[in-house]
């Protein structure tokens, strides 16, 4: 099977991908951004993708929800990784010596409270974490340091400077596996996305929820998002989990005749919160 992500060997993406197809013969293709890998999805060129969604140090990844929606894709299920940060540079550098740092734009977030210490250093975004170790070492850039994992470190023969530098130590990244249809369900799914838009009247949000509420379905995320070409309107995307399968069934029955729009990006099972 072949699985698209953004990123190179090393990079989180990499090791999630690996996770979450452990038992199954893979080919990881990488891609340089979330647009082109969200576009090969949709053509079909790859059997899956996973795809960053959000992280418990810098949050929702918004223009991912975007992307989902814009290239319609599915979401078939979902892995929940620890993320150790580590700064990267040449051999016999220290972090006092560095003038520049690149790595993912979530990856620089997750780090600002260390990086907060060395105000001489400039912040460059880039592509993923592990391609930016690669660059630092191929372009010889003595002076700039990476921020990546211990696995990229070792790849492009890298010196790590300082380990676990992320602000707090629970520090994981939920990732989707997308894919351009649904699956069918060999087993009951457990959790599902959706995509709602209220009718603009008042309490409309609050009907919605009521839906859940008196279906016994409990929500795990609500993120609200602007509606292309129409100002200050919003789409909520809502992730929400059940006991019984039939409860969301009802619920999204009832919720079809009271919204909008109910699309639903996916129905699948819940990924393990790693509590380490
Ligand atoms: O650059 C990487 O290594 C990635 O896999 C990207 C990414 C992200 O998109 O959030 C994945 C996990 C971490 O949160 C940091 C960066």
């Amino acid at each position: 099977m072949e699985i698209g992500i953004q990123g190179v060997e090393g990079s989180f993406h990499n090791e999630a991908a690996s996770s979450y197809f452990v038992d199954k013969e893979i080919a990881i293709q990488p891609f340089h951004d979330f647009r082109s890998l969200a576009k090969s999805i949709q053509a079909k060129t790859m059997d899956y993708g996973v795809m960053a969604i959000e992280n418990t140090i810098a949050g929702t990844i918004l223009p991912n929800y975007a992307l989902i929606n814009e290239y319609d894709l599915k979401i078939t299920g979902e892995i929940y990784t620890r993320i150790e940060m580590n700064l990267i540079a040449h051999k016999g550098k220290k972090a006092e010596d560095l003038d520049q740092v690149f790595s993912h734009p979530m990856a620089l977030l997750q780090c600002a409270d260390f990086l907060a210490n060395y105000p001489q250093i400039k912040l460059s975004e880039y592509d993923d974490t592990a391609d930016s170790v690669k660059m630092i070492r191929d372009k010889g850039l003595e002076n700039a340091g990476a921020i990546a994992s211990k696995k990229a470190a070792e790849i492009f023969g890298m010196d790590i400077l300082d380990s676990n530098i992320e602000t707090n130590k629970k520090n994981y990244t939920r990732f989707l596996i997308i894919k351009s249809r649904m699956n069918g369900h060999d087993q009951v799914p457990q959790k599902a996305s959706l995509r709602v838009i209220t009718k603009h009247d008042p309490g409309a949000l609050a009907d919605v929820l009521l839906i859940f509420k008196l279906n016994g379905i409990n929500l795990t995320k609500i993120q609200s998002m602007p509606i292309l070409g129409k100002p200050y309107q919003y789409a909520f995307n809502i992730d929400v989990v059940w006991e019984d399968y039939d409860n969301y069934k009802d619920a999204l029955h009832a919720l079809s005749a009271k919204a909008e729009l109910v699309k639903v990006h996916g129905e699948y099972k819940k990924g393990n919160i790693p509590t380490v």
